[in-house]
Order: C-alpha cells, then structure tokens, then sequence
C-alpha cells in the first residue's frame, strides 16, 4: 500500500526564542500505509499529542517534512493548508467539542456549515449514512446534550467522517469513555476503517486497545522506542 502520511527527520522545539527551549521531538521519521490501522501509545509527556498534531498540520514542526497524500505541508500558504486538512484530515479528540444545543446530525454537518459549504442532499445522505453506522440511526434529532458520554462520541467519530478524509487522527478517543463503551467504540474505528479504507492513527494509553491494532508504535522521550507490525 502506498503511504498517506510521511513524516521525515521532524524535530519539534517549544519555545524556540525564549530563555527555556524545550525540544520534545527528535529527528523522528514514521510513514504510515493507505488503510491500515495504527496505535500511538508512550507515558504522559513522551510527545504524542505534539506529534499528531504535526501529523495533523494543527502545529508545525521545527524542523523536517510532512508529505500527506503526497503534498509537502511546508510549501503550502495557510489556505491551501487548510483546504489539504478539511479535506484529508478528521480529527477525533478525547472530549468531543459537540455543541449542546445542536442536534446529531446537525452536528455531524457542522463542517459544512461552519466552512459555509452547501448541504446537498448527497451530503444530508451522507450524514445519514454516518449516523446509522454508528449506531444512532434512532437519535439523528436529539439535541447532543441529551445524549450520553458514549452516544456523543459516536457522533463526532461521524462528524469527523462527513468529508470522507482518508486520514482520522483520533487523540484518546475513548479517554473519557468506562470501558464497555471503549470496546464498542473501538469496534466501530475498525469497522470504518474496513469500510472506508479510511486510515486511522490513534493515540490512547490503554495497551489492551493498542494492542488491536495492526501497528503499535511507542514514543519515548520523543523519539520512537518501539514499532511494531503484526
Ligand atoms: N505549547 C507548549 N509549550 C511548551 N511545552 C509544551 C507545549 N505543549 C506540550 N509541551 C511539552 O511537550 C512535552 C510533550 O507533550 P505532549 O502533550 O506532546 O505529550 P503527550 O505524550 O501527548 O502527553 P499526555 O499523554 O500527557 O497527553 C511535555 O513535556 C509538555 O509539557
């Protein structure tokens, strides 16, 4: 498979001018394949969160190239780095940034209100679509607030689906989750993932989850310790 994302000799320096730099990434280079499915785990502070949002084009790294789909971010202006992202790029986070007073759906096709982008009726389809995968076919009206911790993130694992992106950068998606629900969630990335050949690189800490991956790589002290492929 031919690699989506492709990270090369990435440093990364908070606080590059002041009297305290604090390099967190060094010299890391990882490539990850079209579909496959990948775990991110290493203690708090290792550098995950920096690294996906590098991964992500959210931050930019010090030094070093990120190629997704085969663009290099560097050479972009900020417009085109954005239109790359909303188009390539779903995000999920640990806490879902659903608005309460928005239904389901609505908020499944806040992208697109929010980039004031048409809602035609293949993208109502979509969202549709996305909302009975994810279970919540019965739910699509109900106001975000008035569903669970779990229920909501299923929304925004569709949410973060609406534009069909080959890429979902998900950072302890399931962090705030009790464990039941965990599984159900994860079951659900795997089978998007299956679905849509929709290439996921997710951090979490919980080793039982990473270890369903088809790839685990463990970052220490910013850089990689471990990279598994089963
Ligand atoms: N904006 C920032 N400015 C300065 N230092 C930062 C900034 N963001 C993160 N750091 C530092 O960089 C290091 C790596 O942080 P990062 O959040 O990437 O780690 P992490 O592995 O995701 O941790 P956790 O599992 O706790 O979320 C930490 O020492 C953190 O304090």
């Amino acid at each position: 498979m031919p690699n989506v994302v492709e990270l090369k000799n990435i440093n990364k320096v908070y606080g590059e001018n002041t009297p305290n730099p604090t390099q967190v990434l060094f010299d890391l280079s990882l490539n990850f394949e079209e579909s496959s499915f990948n775990s991110i785990i290493g203690q708090s502070g290792s550098g995950k969160s920096t690294l996906l949002n590098i991964l992500g084009t959210l931050d930019k790294a010090t030094s070093g190239d990120v190629v997704i789909n085969g663009k290099k971010t560097q050479d972009l202006k900020a417009n085109e780095l954005s239109t790359l992202r909303n188009e390539s790029i779903g995000f999920i986070f640990q806490f879902h940034y659903l608005l309460p007073e928005f239904t389901a759906i609505e908020n499944v096709l806040m992208p697109f209100k929010i980039s004031k982008k048409p809602i035609t009726e293949e993208v109502l389809n979509r969202a549709n679509e996305l909302l009975d995968i994810v279970g919540l076919s019965t739910k699509k009206n109900n106001l975000a607030n008035n569903l669970s911790g779990g229920q909501q993130q299923r929304v925004a694992i569709a949410r973060s689906l609406i534009n069909n992106p080959k890429i979902i950068l998900a950072d302890e998606p399931t962090g705030n989750l009790d464990s039941d629900t965990t599984e159900q969630v994860y079951e659900l990335l795997r089978e998007i993932n299956l679905k849509f050949k929709t290439t996921f690189i997710i951090i979490t800490h919980d080793r039982h989850i990473a270890e369903k991956a088809d790839r685990i790589i463990e970052i220490k002290d910013g850089r990689i310790n471990l990279d598994i492929k089963k």
